[in-house]
């Protein structure tokens, strides 16, 4: 539902005691979720959804939910991460992606945290009643298989192939290259199982669904919290070992890769670059460290900062998407070149996912280990891997297949 900026929106948050598991609260086939170690929020219903597309998507949602959050009146006696007024939000990779970045503002949110629980409802000043919220027990178990999509395995090496050729000749640095996987949910089928298996096989990502939306991210895009900033960018992976020893000696090849961290030092510059202009004095971990997923191997960097202009959550998005380890270097090739190779439209893959509260402050993750389950059921599942000039296009597409197991296994 759309309603003009000029409506106010009452949200009041009160302490509850710890409801112990978010996601048997939310809805089976439009789930509204952030979490991560069994922490974050769940949201319920809709009050009020605002649209955006094209290249202004991101200040024009900034704009908007400025408007909103200033006239909406909030009363939240919890003050705790996604408490008070909240929106969920999906943005679209692409400047010229056919998908639309939402922001949508359940009618009821529960917050989960160690120290504090909540619920916060949102009112639109219509009189309706609340609804206590209710958990239900998930429906009937099913497996959905992923098959190739638009983009077939040999697609996939023939364009990885001519990406590091161009790459070579000079083009550019680097590209991030993705394929997709195609399935079918049937109308009846309860989505909470899908997230319910991402949350408990990936419970150090960020588990979400906004909008049919749904998936498990490792990387933090940005969060801001109270004038802290901070990032978790990964590029560059290998896989696990089949053993404790084996896996260990993968990790020490990751952190010795040259190709590696030549990918990775790509990625954290432009992150670097976005966020400087808002916080001089930026602080990241001296190497990159590896990051350690039930899949795979990353390496990672973590940067934090304190803002100096006040920025939003939302503000930042338009310098930091899309990153260096989801589009490549410089920016403006790689979106070209990722336009010429990839045959499909990303939608939301790559882009911001996550929630920003009145304040401004918010969690967004870079959509990764994604899918989108259209209206009708139909699944798209996309993964990709950063080329640089020492690639190689046949360990990049395996590359892919490690990266497709959360999603491919939860609908399996
Ligand atoms: C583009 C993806 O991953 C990015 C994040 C971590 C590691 C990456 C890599 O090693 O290529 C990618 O940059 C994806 O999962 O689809």
């Amino acid at each position: 539902m759309t309603i003009p900026l000029t409506s106010s929106l009452v949200a009041q948050t009160v302490a509850i005691d710890d409801p112990r598991q978010l996601l048997p609260f939310a809805d089976q086939t439009s789930p509204l979720l952030w979490v991560r170690k069994g922490y974050g929020l769940v949201g319920l219903g809709e009050a009020l959804r605002l649209e955006f597309s094209g290249p202004d998507r991101f200040t024009r949602a900034a704009a908007a939910w400025r408007d909103v959050s200033a006239a909406a009146v909030v009363t939240d006696e919890v003050r705790r991460p996604g408490s008070g007024l909240v929106a969920f939000g999906t943005f679209a990779f692409d400047d010229e992606s056919s998908a639309t970045s939402v922001l949508i503002v359940p009618r009821t949110i529960i917050g989960r945290y160690p120290d504090a629980s909540f619920i916060t409802r949102v009112s639109l000043g219509d009189g309706a009643e609340d609804v206590d919220p209710v958990t239900t027990a998930y429906g009937p178990e099913y497996r959905i298989q992923l098959t190739p999509g638009v983009q077939s395995r040999e697609g996939y090496l023939d364009s990885a192939e001519r990406a590091i050729a161009r790459i070579q000749a000079g083009g550019l640095s680097k590209v991030v290259l993705a394929r997709d996987l195609a399935g079918h949910l049937p109308a009846e089928a309860d989505r909470r199982r899908v997230l319910h298996d991402l949350a408990l096989g990936y419970p150090d990502c960020w588990t979400y669904a906004v909008d049919g939306f749904i998936g498990s991210s490792p990387e933090t895009l940005v969060r801001v919290d109270r004038g802290a900033v901070s990032a978790r960018v990964l590029a560059g992976t290998i896989s696990r070992g089949p053993d404790a020893e084996s896996d260990h000696d993968q990790a020490v090849a990751l952190m010795t890769s040259a190709k590696d961290q030549g990918e990775h030092r790509f990625a954290v510059q432009s992150v670097l670059t976005a966020l400087q202009a808002h916080s001089p004095q930026l602080r990241r971990s001296e190497v990159p460290f590896t990051l350690k997923l039930p899949n795979l191997w990353h390496l990672a960097t973590d940067i934090d900062g304190r803002l100096s202009d006040g920025s939003s959550s939302l503000d930042l998005m338009d310098g930091l998407h899309p990153t260096a380890a989801v589009a490549g270097t410089p920016t403006r090739d790689a979106v070209a070149l990722i336009r010429e190779l990839e045959p499909f439209d990303r939608g939301r893959y790559a882009g911001p996912v996550g929630w920003v509260d009145a304040s401004g402050d918010g969690e967004w993750a870079v959509a990764l280990r994604c899918a989108q389950i259209a209206p009708d059921g139909d699944i798209t599942a996309f993964a990709g891997c950063g080329i640089v000039a020492d690639s190689d296009a046949a360990t990049e597409l395996v590359e892919t297949k490690m990266k497709f197991r959360p999603i491919v296994e939860a609908f399996g």
